[in-house]
C-alpha cells in the first residue's frame, strides 16, 4: 500500500476503514460511477448530460485517444514525497486538476441546486470550478460557496454586448479569478439522444438564473422574469448564440483585466492567433465530444496546441476519466486538467460528497501512478515519460 501524501492517503483511509467493516459507498470505477448514475438522474437529465453529437464516435475517442499512450516506468527515483502543486495565472493550485463548466450542473443534485454543491466541493478540495454561464443558481451565490478555493467563470458571448460586459463585471465583483470564453458552442450540435426526445433544458426555462438576474437582460424585457417566464426564454433564445470572429477578440480583451482564456482551441494557427490577441491562456477541448462529431480526439491535438502556445499555460479537456488520464496530460504539455462528466456523475449519486470522493479518486491514482512511476513532480512529467502505443 503506498503511503503517499496527500492526495494518495485517500487509499489508506479507505483500506483502514475496511478494517472496521465500512467499505466505500461510492463506485471506485468510472463505470460504475456512470452505470450508478445513469440510473439515479431524471432520464432527460442522463441524455443531456452523457450524450454527445451524432452518433458519439468523437466522445469515445477521446476517452480512447489516452490509450495509445503509456507512462514508462523509472526505477530508483524514491519519489516517496510527491508535488502536484501547479501556478496557474497567479493562482497556487494544490493540483494541476479543475471543475470544467458544465451548464446543467445544477440539474444534476438532488436538491436542483448542484451549482451550488459543485462550489463547495471546490472549497473541500482545493479543485476550482469553471462556473458556467449556465447556472441554475447566479454566479454571485455560486461564488459565496468556494471557500478559499478560487473560481473561474465561463462566459458564453452573448450577442448583447453590454449584457456580456455586465456578467463579465458581475464576475469581476463577486471575486472570480479568471474569465473564460467559449467559442466552440454558439450553435448547438447535433444530438440525436436530446433530438429524439425533443429536449434542451434551456427551452424549458432552466439554467437561467445567470441572465434573469441580470441588470441588462431584466431592461430588455416589456415584464420581469419573474412575470413572464416565457418572454425570458425568449430573449435568451435571440442573445445566447455570438459567432464571434477574430476581430472581436479586442473587445473581448478589453472587457476585463482578469486572466482571460479562450476554450476551444484545438488548431495550433488559433492559438497563435489568440496569443497575439493578448489572451492569457489557451484551453484545448472538443467540448466533450457533444459539439462535432467526426472531429479529432481533443487528447491528438494537445501537443502541436501546447507547442504553439511556447509557453502560455494550456488548459485541457475531453475524455478525462482516470488519474493515469490525468498524468499522461500533463505529460503531452497540458497546465492544468479540466474533470468534466466524471464530476458531474459524482454529484447525481451524492451531491457535494459525491463530487469530493470523485475529485479525491482521480487526484490519488495520478499521485500514485507518479510514485510507482518514479515521477515525484509535474515538470518531470514531460513528453519523454510516454511513449506511443499503436
Ligand atoms: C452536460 C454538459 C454541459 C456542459 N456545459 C458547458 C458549458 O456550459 N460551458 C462550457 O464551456 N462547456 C460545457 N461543457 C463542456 C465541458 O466544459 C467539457 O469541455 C467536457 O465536459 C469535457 O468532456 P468530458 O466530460 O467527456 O471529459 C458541458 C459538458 C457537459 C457534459
Ligand atoms: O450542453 C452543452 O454542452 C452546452 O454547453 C450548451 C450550453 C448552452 C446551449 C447549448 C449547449
Amino acid at each position: 500500500m503506498g503511503l503517499g501524501q496527500p492526495f494518495g492517503s485517500y487509499q489508506n483511509e479507505i483500506y483502514l476503514n475496511g478494517l472496521g467493516g465500512v467499505v466505500p459507498s461510492y463506485p471506485m470505477a468510472f463505470a460504475e460511477l456512470e452505470d450508478r448514475a445513469s440510473s439515479a438522474l431524471p432520464p432527460s437529465v442522463w441524455s443531456y448530460v452523457a450524450g454527445g453529437a451524432g452518433d458519439e464516435r468523437t466522445q469515445r475517442a477521446n476517452v480512447t485517444a489516452f490509450d495509445h499512450w503509456g507512462l514508462v516506468p523509472r526505477m530508483f527515483v524514491g519519489a516517496a514525497e510527491r508535488d502536484l502543486s501547479v501556478d496557474l495565472f497567479g493562482m497556487r493550485l494544490p493540483s494541476p486538476v479543475f471543475m470544467a463548466p458544465i451548464g446543467v450542473i445544477g440539474l444534476c443534485a438532488q436538491d436542483g441546486h448542484g451549482d451550488l454543491a459543485t462550489a463547495r466541493a471546490a472549497a473541500r478540495t482545493g479543485v476550482p470550478m469553471v462556473a458556467s454561464t449556465l447556472t441554475v443558481d447566479p454566479l454571485e451565490e455560486v461564488a459565496g460557496e468556494f471557500g478559499d478555493t478560487p473560481g473561474l467563470f465561463q462566459l458564453y458571448t452573448p450577442t448583447d454586448r453590454d449584457l456580456a460586459a455586465s456578467l463579465v463585471h458581475r464576475a469581476e465583483q463577486a471575486g472570480y479569478k479568471g474569465i473564460v470564453v467559449t467559442l466552440d458552442t454558439w450553435v448547438t450540435g447535433w444530438r440525436p439522444r436530446d433530438l429524439s426526445t425533443a429536449n434542451f433544458p434551456q427551452l424549458r426555462g432552466h439554467c437561467l438564473a445567470n441572465y434573469t438576474s441580470d441588470p441588462v437582460f431584466r431592461a430588455r424585457l416589456a415584464r420581469t422574469p419573474e412575470e413572464d417566464p416565457q418572454s425570458a426564454v425568449l430573449l435568451w433564445t435571440q442573445l445566447f448564440g455570438n459567432p464571434l470572429t477574430w476581430d472581436d477578440l479586442p473587445w473581448l480583451r478589453s472587457l476585463t483585466d482578469l486572466p482571460l482564456i479562450v476554450k476551444g482551441i484545438c488548431h495550433p494557427e488559433d492559438v497563435r492567433r489568440a496569443k497575439d490577441g493578448g489572451v492569457d491562456g489557451v484551453y484545448c477541448s472538443n467540448h466533450g465530444g457533444r459539439q462535432a462529431n467526426g472531429g479529432l480526439p481533443a487528447l491528438d491535438a494537445l501537443p502541436a496546441v501546447v507547442e504553439a502556445a511556447d509557453g502560455l499555460p494550456v488548459l485541457f479537456d475531453s475524455g478525462i476519466r482516470s488519474g493515469a488520464d490525468i498524468v499522461k496530460a500533463i505529460a503531452l504539455g497540458a497546465t492544468a486538467v479540466g474533470i468534466g462528466r466524471p464530476y458531474a456523475y459524482g454529484l447525481a449519486l451524492g451531491g457535494t460528497d459525491g463530487i469530493v470522493h470523485v475529485l479525491r479518486s482521480l487526484l490519488a491514482e495520478a499521485d500514485l501512478i507518479m510514485a510507482v512511476d518514479g515521477y515525484p513532480t509535474l515538470p518531470d512529467l514531460t513528453r519523454e515519460a510516454l511513449q506511443r502505443v499503436v
